[in-house]
Order: C-alpha cells, then sequence, then structure tokens
C-alpha cells in the first residue's frame, strides 16, 4: 500500500532522505502551459538544499532546448543538461544503439522538437513539419514513391496527425521488419490545461492496430540515459504505467501526485492499480509545508 504524505515530519523525511529528484513534467510541473501551484517554490527549496533536480518527460513535442525556453518563460531554473525528453531519447537511441549510418534517413510523425532533437544527433529525416505532410487531402498511392532511404519510422505526439502520414508510415512499415518502428512513449492521454487529450500512444496506435506490430518504445518506462544512485533518489510522477514503473525499473523510491492523470480511486479504490508507488501526495506543491515552517 503507498504512504500517503501528510505530516510536516513526512515531507521534511522525504527531503532529508533523497539527493537526486527526477521530475515528470506534464501532469507535475505543469498541465499545457499552466503551471501548477507551489511549483516554483518546492523546486526552489530543493536547490537551496543542493538536491541535483532532473526533469525526464515523455513529452516528444519538445527538444531540450525548446523545453529550457518553456522553464524560462515559466519563471523554472533549469540547465539544458538537467532535462531528457523522448525526444532526445529517441534521437540517441537511433544515432548511439542503432548507429543509424549516414546515408539513412527516419520518417517522422511528430512536432519540431523531435526534428530538432534528430538533426541535433546527425540524424536525417523526412515528413514530420513538411507542409507536404501536413495536409487533410486523400492520401494518393498510386503517386507516393517511396524513399529508397527510409530505415525507421519514428512516432511521438503530434497534434497535427492527419491520413497521409500514418498512410506513408505504414506504406515504409507493412511487409519490411527491417525497417524499425520507434515510439517515443505510449501515453494513452496528454493532461493538457484545458482536460485530457489523446496521448502520442493513440497517435501510433492506428500503426500498431493496422501492422499488427508494436514499436520500439524509447520513453518512460524505458530506462532512458539516466542513471542514479538508487538509494537516494526518488521519481515524481503523476502516470503510473510510465512514471511509476519507470522509477521501480530503475530501483528508484517513488512518489505519485493527483495532479495529472491518475485517480486517488486508483491507488485507494477498491480496485487498486497493481503499480504501487512508494508514496502518495495530492500535489508537489504540498513540500512547501517544510519551508512554511522554517526547516
Ligand atoms: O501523450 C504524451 O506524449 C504524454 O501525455 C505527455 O506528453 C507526457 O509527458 P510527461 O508527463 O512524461 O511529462
Ligand atoms: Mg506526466
Amino acid at each position: 500500500m503507498s504512504a500517503r504524505l501528510s505530516s510536516l515530519e513526512d515531507y521534511k523525511k522525504i527531503l532529508d532522505d533523497y539527493d537526486t529528484w527526477l521530475f515528470d513534467c506534464d501532469g507535475v510541473l505543469w498541465r499545457g502551459d499552466h503551471l501548477i501551484e507551489g511549483v516554483v517554490e518546492v523546486l526552489d527549496i530543493l536547490r537551496q538544499r543542493n538536491k541535483k533536480v532532473v526533469f525526464v518527460t515523455n513529452n516528444a513535442t519538445k527538444s531540450r532546448k525548446s523545453y529550457r525556453s518553456k522553464f524560462d518563460q515559466l519563471g523554472v531554473e533549469v540547465h539544458v543538461d538537467e532535462i531528457y525528453g523522448s525526444a532526445y531519447a529517441a534521437a540517441v537511441y537511433l544515432s548511439s544503439v542503432v548507429k543509424m549510418p549516414k546515408d539513412k534517413k527516419v520518417y517522422v510523425i511528430g512536432m519540431a522538437g523531435l526534428e530538432e532533437e534528430l538533426r541535433d544527433e546527425g540524424i536525417a529525416y523526412l515528413g514530420g513539419t513538411d507542409p507536404n505532410d501536413n495536409t487533410l487531402e486523400p492520401f494518393d498511392l498510386s503517386k507516393f514513391t517511396p524513399d529508397p532511404d527510409v530505415a525507421a519510422v519514428v512516432c511521438g505526439l503530434d497534434m497535427k496527425i492527419n491520413y497521409t502520414k500514418l498512410s506513408k508510415a505504414f506504406q515504409y512499415l507493412h511487409g519490411n521488419p527491417d525497417c524499425l518502428f520507434i515510439a517515443t512513449n505510449e501515453d494513452s492521454t496528454y493532461p493538457s490545461a484545458a482536460g485530457l487529450l489523446p496521448g502520442a500512444g493513440s497517435v501510433s496506435a492506428p500503426l500498431r492496430f493496422a501492422l499488427n506490430r508494436n514499436p520500439i518504445c524509447t520513453g518512460k518506462p524505458a530506462s532512458t540515459m539516466v542513471h542514479f544512485d538508487p538509494q537516494r533518489t526518488i521519481m515524481v510522477g503523476d502516470r503510473l504505467n510510465t512514471d511509476i514503473l519507470f522509477g521501480q525499473n530503475g530501483g528508484l523510491k517513488t512518489l505519485l501526485v493527483f495532479t495529472g492523470i491518475t485517480s486517488e480511486e486508483e491507488i485507494f479504490g477498491p480496485n487498486p492499480s497493481p503499480i504501487v508507488p512508494d508514496f502518495v501526495t495530492q500535489a508537489l506543491g504540498d513540500f512547501r509545508i517544510v519551508a512554511e515552517k522554517g526547516l
């Protein structure tokens, strides 16, 4: 059973026990561009206590550099090396694990941030934000000439998804097991400021269904490039099957907040999830109590 943080001692002990704090972003720090109350104060408390702070997000719409700008605009102090996004994870997977040859390309379903991370890793790509792919015109297969150099399809959250992109990705993957199928992440939903929207997993779902093939997922819960002392590291997230599972896969302690995807019912209800976080609290801002009491 998860331990619900409630007393000043509870929050103080967590702050004392962990030196490295990994934070999920959507649903923990913000919803869309709406910063969640208390986040800036708590991050300040952690930095004042010389804690290492790392942000691990499955949101592939932004590169680390553009996330740095978002953090700046929201008044959150961050260094680009503290940000690990699923777009970066996918690009590093292709460059360092797959070792994608320089004469090969990736067909992208995704947005500018994913393209930027691929560029920074020297991975050639097509699709993505290309105007020819961002169309609502019917897709005419008879006029489509696949690029013979495409050796992988990468699919991330794409708020301009359409039939042309799905059709082109399908053509590259159908009957071609040598063409890699990579998902930056498989979150079913996305917690926008105004409410839930289909997530990256729901963008790649049509391809999984049409191809009867599951992608390689490079985002949470897969372990990314971050590796810390599990005894002194805590993962703070809002989604059980990505954030909490990611933490558990890395042997970390886990703290779930209820400001994003997961409800209290899923933890304390009659049919709780089998994924059980070590700790839960309503919101990250709850840790302000420690500063308010001058501890
Ligand atoms: O659909 C998505 O890609 C995700 O909902 C979303 O972007 C998750 O971001 P995170 O909570 O990992 O920061
Ligand atoms: Mg989240």
